[in-house]
């Protein structure tokens, strides 16, 4: 099977992304998984599909997501900025329009500021803990979360796909080599979580690493940066506009708290377009 694609990243998460209006996804989850190794096939840390939206549906087109494990995901910050940022380069999508796009866990709105700058709804952040899906008997700002060597005091969010948040002091402690994937598989996350540790700098400023759930620890995280905002803001730890930076590169991000929608603004790039033969 042929497939030709595009290479994209959002500060350094990267994506392939290939176009599915025509046909559907061709990919099975062992395509996936051998097209995304680092070594072996093109390697991402999740693959994109863009696709006509379903006729009467409000949005223009839709999107779906898989991680590099293969597995379907329902939200990717970054990758809906390099979406539009394809949308835009096919003559699809128009600078300062206003676009509504199907995401795996429902619409987002999306407005290009400039070629490769995307602004984006991404919706309310839902703490209600059935919602992420984590386990716990009530809804708390924080819960203890047990690792095989540390306790946790954590925060749970779903931004369309599942988040935990802890406040760390070094972001560089080896220690956080380990958490993150412990963090991620936890057993209280009945579908696995992103896992972000954050550091408040000051009202407007984080700085934030994601162990993701599926792909491992990458350079950036949208719906990570969006998680940490939430959580941090609802603990009164930060304000209204925040600049989060990941390893990757700043996102801003702006939440005026429940009740309202969470905006993210950064940058999509163009890596190359490729073309390659699966084997049958
Ligand atoms: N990198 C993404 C998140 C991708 C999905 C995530 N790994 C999950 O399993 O939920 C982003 O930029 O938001």
């Amino acid at each position: 099977m042929q497939l030709s694609f595009t290479k994209m990243h959002g500060l350094g998460n990267d994506f392939v992304v290939l176009d599915c209006r025509q046909r559907p996804m061709p990919l099975s989850t062992q395509d996936i998984r051998a097209l995304g190794h680092r070594h072996t096939g093109i390697g991402f840390d999740q693959l994109l599909s863009i696709e006509n939206a379903a006729e009467h549906d409000d949005c223009r087109y839709a999107y779906g997501i898989w991680n590099r494990d293969g597995e379907a995901v329902g939200q990717c910050g970054n990758g809906v900025r390099c979406v539009a940022a394809w949308l835009h380069r096919e003559g699809l999508l128009d600078l300062d329009e206003t676009v509504r796009l199907r995401s795996p866990s429902g619409p987002v709105t999306v407005r290009l500021i400039d070629a490769l700058t995307a602004a984006v709804d991404m919706g309310e952040p839902q703490f209600e803990p059935g919602a992420i899906p984590f386990d716990t008997p009530q809804r708390a700002e924080r819960y203890p979360i047990e690792l095989d060597d540390a306790s946790l005091s954590v925060g749970v969010v779903s931004m369309g796909n599942p988040h935990a948040v802890v406040e760390v002091d070094d972001l560089h402690a080896p220690s956080l080599e380990r958490l993150g994937p412990q963090l991620t598989a936890h057993p209280r996350f009945s579908e696995g979580c992103n896992a972000g540790f954050a550091t408040v700098l000051d009202m407007a400023h984080i700085r934030l690493r994601v162990h993701e759930r599926g792909s491992g620890w990458t350079q950036a995280c949208g719906t990570g940066a969006c998680a940490a905002m939430a959580v941090l803001h609802a603990q009164g730890r930060v304000g209204r506009e925040v600049e989060v930076r990941l390893p990757g590169g700043p996102l801003q991000i702006a939440w005026n708290g429940p009740g309202h929608t969470l905006w993210m603004t950064g940058p999509a790039a163009f890596v190359f377009e490729g073309k390659c033969t699966l084997p049958e």
